[in-house]
C-alpha cells in the first residue's frame, strides 16, 4: 500500500509518495518532456529499469560521488538540457541519492530561470531526507553546500525496493539522518534504532525500514510547511551539521555525508553535556546508539580543533561571525545557540578526538 504525505507550501505545496513499487508512478510523468539526471552508479544498477519505465526525451549521467557534487557538473547538466533543446517547461528527473537530487533541484532551478523537477530518490539518506524540502545545491573547495537555491520538487517518488541494491556503509549514512531526527524531534523514533541495530545495518530487514521513512518524511514535511526557507525551526534539521560539514571539508570529501553528521552529534552531545544542556548519560545514550549502528564517534586527528573552527565559521547559519550550533537539550528537543565560546567548542572537540 502506499502512504502519501503531503508538504504544505500553498501553490507549490507536493506529495510524497512512500511505498514498496512508487517507482512505477514514475510512468505516469507524461505531458511534458522529462530530463533524466543520475549518476554511474545508479545508471549501472538501474539504468536499464529507468530507460524502460521512465518517459524520457534525454539524459545525463555524472561520476558518482560527493566530489562531483561541483558548479561544473550542474553547468555540464545544463549543458546537456540546452543541447537537447529542453524548454522551460522541462521536468528534471532526480533518480539518486543526495547529491544527484541536490545537483540535479539546482540544475532546474537555474536552467532557463527555472524547470520543474521530481524527485526519486534510491538511497536511504535521500529518502528521509534530502528528496525533501527544496535544498538544492553544490560544494565549493571553501565549503559544503555554499552554492545553491531553495526550489522544490513538483513530487516526491520513494520505493524501498531502491534500498536491495544499497551497500551497508549507504545504509548507515541515511540511518545517521534519521537519528539526528529523532534526537531532534522524536524520542519514539530515535528509540526505535536502538532496537536490534543490526537487523538495518548487518543483515537488513527492509520491513523496518518504511515506517521509518515514513516518520522522517511526514517530521520534514511538518518542518519545510511551517519554516522554508531556514528562518526558525528548520535550522534544528541541522544537528550535527556544523560539525560534520566541517569534518567532509577537512577530509578531501572522503568520508559519507551521514558519517559526518555521526560524528557531528558527538560532538554537539558532548558540548551539550559540558554546557549542563543535557546529561551526561542522554549524551552517552546517543554516542552508544550511534556507535551500534557501526556510525564513527571520533573525531578524525587531522581535524584539528583550529581548522575545525576555521570550517565551521562559513557555516550558513552563522551571523555577524559567531558561529551558530543546534544543541540537545534532551533526546526529542534541541535549540538553537549562538553564545557558545570558542573555547568551550575546542575543548569539546578534543575531548571527541580519535
Ligand atoms: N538537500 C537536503 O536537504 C539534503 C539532506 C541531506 C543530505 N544532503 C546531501 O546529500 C548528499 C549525500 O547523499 P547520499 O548519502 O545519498 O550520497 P550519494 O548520492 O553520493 O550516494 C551514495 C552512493 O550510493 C550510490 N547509490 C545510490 N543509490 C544506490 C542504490 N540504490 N544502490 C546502490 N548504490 C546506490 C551512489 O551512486 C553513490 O555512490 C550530500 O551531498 C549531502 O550534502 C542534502
Ligand atoms: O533540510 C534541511 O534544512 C537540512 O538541514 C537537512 C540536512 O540533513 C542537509 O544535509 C542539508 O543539506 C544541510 O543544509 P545546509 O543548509 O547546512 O547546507
Ligand atoms: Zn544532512
Amino acid at each position: 500500500m502506499m502512504e502519501r504525505i503531503q508538504v504544505g507550501l500553498g501553490d507549490r505545496a507536493y506529495e510524497i509518495v512512500i511505498g514498496p513499487g512508487a517507482r512505477a508512478l514514475a510512468a505516469d510523468l507524461t505531458g511534458r518532456r522529462n530530463f533524466l539526471v543520475t549518476d554511474s552508479r545508479v545508471a549501472e544498477l538501474w539504468g536499464s529499469w529507468a530507460a524502460k519505465e521512465i518517459p524520457q526525451a534525454g539524459s545525463f549521467v555524472f561520476p558518482a560521488g560527493e566530489r562531483h557534487k561541483t558548479p561544473e557538473t550542474v553547468v555540464s547538466i545544463c549543458r546537456r538540457a540546452a543541447e537537447l533543446r529542453f524548454d522551460r517547461k522541462a521536468r528534471f528527473v532526480a533518480l539518486g541519492g543526495g547529491v544527484v537530487g541536490d545537483m540535479t533541484g539546482f540544475a532546474a532551478a537555474i536552467y532557463m530561470r527555472g524547470a520543474g523537477f521530481v524527485q526519486i530518490p534510491t538511497t536511504l539518506l535521500a529518502m528521509v531526507d534530502s528528496s525533501v524540502g527544496g535544498k538544492t545545491g553544490v560544494d565549493i573547495p571553501e565549503g559544503k553546500n555554499l552554492i545553491g537555491a531553495f526550489h522544490q520538487p513538483e513530487q516526491v517518488l520513494i520505493d524501498p525496493d531502491f534500498l536491495a541494491t544499497l551497500p551497508p556503509g549507504e545504509l548507515r549514512c541515511g540511518l545517521a539522518e534519521i537519528l539526528k531526527t529523532g534526537v531532534i524531534f522524536d524520542e519514539a523514533l530515535f528509540a526505535e534504532l536502538e532496537r536490534d541495530p543490526d537487523s538495518l545495518t548487518v543483515a537488513p530487514d527492509y520491513a523496518r525500514f518504511v515506517p521509518l521513512i515514513r516518520r522522517s518524511c511526514e517530521l520534514k514535511a511538518q518542518v519545510v510547511a511551517a519554516d522554508e526557507r531556514e528562518a526558525g525551526i528548520r535550522a534544528l534539521l541541522n544537528y550535527g551539521h556544523t560539525f560534520g560539514h566541517a569534518v567532509e571539508l577537512l577530509s578531501d570529501f572522503s568520508i559519507g555525508h551521514g558519517e559526518g553528521v555521526a560524528v557531528g552529534m558527538c560532538c554537539a552531545g558532548e558540548l551539550a553535556a559540558r554546557l549542563g544542556l543535557w546529561t551526561r548519560k542522554e549524551a552517552e545514550r546517543q554516542k552508544r546508539a550511534i556507535a551500534a549502528l557501526g556510525l564513527p564517534v571520533a573525531l578524525p586527528r587531522h581535524c584539528t580543533v583550529p581548522a575545525m573552527l576555521e570550517a565551521m565559521r562559513r557555516d550558513k547559519k552563522n551571523r555577524d561571525g559567531a558561529i551558530a550550533l543546534v544543541l540537545p537539550r534532551r533526546i526529542g528537543a534541541a535549540e538553537v545557540n549562538r553564545d557558545v565560546a570558542d573555547a568551550e567548542i575546542g575543548a569539546a572537540l578534543e575531548a571527541v578526538h580519535a
